[in-house]
């Protein structure tokens, strides 16, 4: 497998290592670090141009900063072979989604994995090991070309899953973009309850969580916090008014809302925490499908939607390329309801 990596940085690296020791892989790199990335075994080969590195790739994986990708991802797919599968690791999709031209070899990608420092210094094979990794098919994506990339990403350790562009960007404003910012905003309070002389105090666990992630990479956060600004506006205008509810409460002193406050909080939690758990025991499922573009988009995205994860899938063309079978694993109590969204016969 010939894989190019533009950008070889914290994540380029990472998919450098785990794709060369993993998958057998050849890597060529491109960009700033790339002759670095060959010196630390990351890359096999730098390429002076994107030209250069993706010359004969079947697999283009573009990890450039989030403010590069557009351009970075239009040079690649000017010049990438036509049956080459490009995608991107950006933390945000939308923006990508809409100004990227629709190509049938581009999509769109995001590993949950990451850490606070950048530069491929810090690169780590085993970075995505069992972590999520987000795909964002369209309409007129490669069924072959996304099951390529699907086998690739399962190779490096991850587990992927389809979503819809928007309603990525509208998660992670909720569960990652939010927190960042509330994290920065947990430390400046807290700094900013000391009186003139007095000393930081020790500070409990829930202090230290909650705030873990506070001043976390500038460049990369300031980055996805403006490619995501509409959605990060809205949650922080929730947040504001979830915040005037708890203050009239408090005013008042009304303890009761206050324990409804805390007894709900902690029934969401706990729905958040079981959407979480997965495992247990697998159902295949058939699914014929006519062999054009999209298809396995359109499956992935549908089964994405309602929740259910495809913990693995395989495409099998008929040998006259008009139709195929695809199969897809999901978990066993998803079974009925996807076999009823794919429309399968009981
Ligand atoms: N750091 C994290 O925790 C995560 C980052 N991401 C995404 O990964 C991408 C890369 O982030 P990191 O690896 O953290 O950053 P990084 O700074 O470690 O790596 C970026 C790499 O791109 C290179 N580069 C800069 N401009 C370039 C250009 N025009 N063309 C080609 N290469 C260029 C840099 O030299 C560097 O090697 C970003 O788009 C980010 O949204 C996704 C998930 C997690
Ligand atoms: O878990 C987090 O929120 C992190 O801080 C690591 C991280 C950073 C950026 C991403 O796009 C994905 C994961």
């Amino acid at each position: 497998m010939r894989v190019a990596i533009v950008g070889t940085g914290l994540i380029g690296g990472s998919v450098g290592l785990a794709a060369r020791h993993r998958l057998g892989a050849e890597v060529a790199g491109a960009g700033p670090e790339a002759p670095r990335a060959v010196e630390l075994g990351a890359v096999d080969r730098a390429c002076a141009t994107i030209a250069e590195a993706v010359a004969g790739a079947e697999v283009v994986v573009v990890a450039a900063p989030l403010r590069d990708l557009v351009t970075s991802i239009g040079t690649v797919l000017d010049h990438a072979p036509a049956d080459c599968v490009v995608t991107d690791v950006g933390s945000t999709k939308s923006g990508i989604t809409h100004l990227v031209r629709d190509d049938q070899r581009f999509v769109g990608g995001h590993p949950l994995a990451g850490g606070e420092a950048s530069g491929v210094e810090h690169a780590r094979e085993d970075l995505f090991e069992g972590a999520v990794w987000y795909l964002t098919p369209r309409e007129n994506t490669s069924g072959l070309l996304y099951e390529r990339l699907y086998r690739v990403i399962s190779g490096l350790g991850a587990a992927p899953a389809a979503i819809d562009a928007d309603v990525h960007d509208r998660l992670m404003a909720a569960v990652s973009h939010l927190p960042h910012v509330l994290a920065n905003v947990l430390v400046a309070q807290a700094i900013r309850a000391l009186d003139d002389g007095e000393t930081i105090p020790a500070t409990g666990p829930s202090f230290r969580d909650a705030t873990r992630v506070a001043g976390a990479n500038p460049a990369l956060w300031s980055d996805i916090m403006l490619s995501n600004r509409e959605a990060l506006v809205a949650q922080i205008d929730d947040v504001q008014r979830r915040l005037a509810e708890v203050r009239a409460a408090l005013a008042a002193g009304d303890g009761d809302a206050l324990g409804a406050f805390q007894a709900t909080a902690a029934g969401e939690r706990r729905a958040l925490l079981e959407t979480q758990l997965g495992g247990g025991a697998q159902r295949e499922l058939h699914v014929p499908v006519l062999n054009r573009p999209g298809v396995i988009a359109e499956l992935a995205l549908r089964l994405g939607r309602a929740g259910i994860n495809i913990s693995d899938m395989a495409l099998a063309p008929s040998p006259d390329m008009q139709q195929g079978e695809v199969t897809v694993w999901v978990a066993e109590r998803d079974a009925a309801r996807a076999a009823e969204i794919l429309e399968l016969d009981p």
